[in-house]
């Protein structure tokens, strides 16, 4: 079994992919990007890809979200949290007066702003792959780094010979990440009581109440989101698709009626996978939304349908 990761090692993905459930015994492979982990699951090179997709912080991650809403289909098959924090770290001798750049991956330099606008006034922030990334550049290039310090965990800051200058520079202590493990399409793992699903939905058309109608699917059945964010369709200004996860399992009664809701308003729907709550928190269905509740319905409506006689 192939698992591809996020890179290169010393990423919160490294350490998120050593704890993704169903893939013990894995050969695991650091790859540049989302988009290329994801893409080496489509084309068979890897089994699974495990890639950041939500910070409790800065929110979702884009790349991941947008490469999960197009392209040939995935299917997540797990999540993992991992707590992050940073340690600002740059080539020996380098004293923090001296550092006019920062690079790093786009939510580390992000969850550190404060801090860095406090310490570093005058400091640019640099967009790297990743957070070992940031680090693997800056103590491996030989003269002229494209900055001169990397915020990262502090094995990678060490891995690539790199000084701690400052630790926890994050500007919320108790940061959590969210990955997802993503395999191709397949039927979901059984349920288990404490699920998630993931799907990709978009509006029928531009109008007053299509958001709402959209929402109402999941409202009217009781189901709590965990997660929900508009990625632009990159159509035209004012286009959106909505990147959703909801409480409860596909083979619910109601997360299913609640997915065929949005099949009926929905001119898209992607269904990415119902897998494990990593916390393992149940749903608290209002009453009348129990699943219990929709089976009972459902056998009522056989009742009349046949004719038996129906209370
Ligand atoms: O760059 C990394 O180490 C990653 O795994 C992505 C990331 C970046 C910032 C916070 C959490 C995950």
């Amino acid at each position: 079994m192939r698992l591809v990761y996020l890179g290169p090692p010393g990423t919160f993905t490294e350490v998120a992919a050593g704890r993704a459930p169903g893939t013990a015994g894995a050969e695991r492979v650091p790859v540049a990007s989302v988009d290329a982990a994801l893409n080496a699951v489509r084309e068979g090179e890897a089994d699974f890809a495990v890639v950041p997709i939500e910070n409790s912080v800065e929110g979702g991650v884009t790349s991941t979200l947008d490469a999960l809403g197009a392209g040939r289909p995935l299917s997540i098959r797990a999540e993992v949290l991992v707590p992050v924090t940073f340690v600002l770290a740059a080539r020996p001798g380098t004293a923090l007066a001296d550092v006019r750049r920062v690079g790093s991956h786009p939510h580390a330099l992000a969850q550190c702003r404060g801090w860095v606008a406090e310490h570093l006034p005058a400091a640019l922030a640099v967009p790297a792959l990743s957070t070992a990334a940031a680090a693997q550049v800056l103590g491996g290039a030989a003269g002229e780094a494209p900055y001169d310090a990397a915020l990262c965990a502090e094995p990678a800051a060490l891995a690539a010979g790199l000084e701690v200058l400052a630790r926890d520079v994050a500007d919320n202590a108790g940061a959590v990440t969210r990955f997802v493990v993503v395999g191709r399409p397949a039927a979901p793992p059984p349920p288990t009581g404490s699920d998630k699903t993931t799907v990709v939905a978009s509006l029928a058309e531009d109008r007053s109440g299509a958001l709402l109608e959209l929402l109402e699917q999941f409202a009217t059945r009781g189901i709590n989101l965990t997660r929900i964010e508009s990625r632009p369709q990159g159509t035209e200004l004012g286009r959106y698709t909505f990147s959703i996860d909801c409480e409860g399992h596909v083979a619910d009664p109601r997360v299913s009626e609640a997915l065929m809701g949005l099949h009926r308003v929905c001119p898209r729907v992607r269904y990415l996978g119902s897998y494990p709550r990593a916390d393992g928190l149940a749903p608290v269905p209002p009453p009348g939304t129990a699943d219990a509740d929709f089976t009972a319905a459902r056998a009522w409506l056989a009742d009349l349908l046949s004719g038996r006689p129906a209370t």
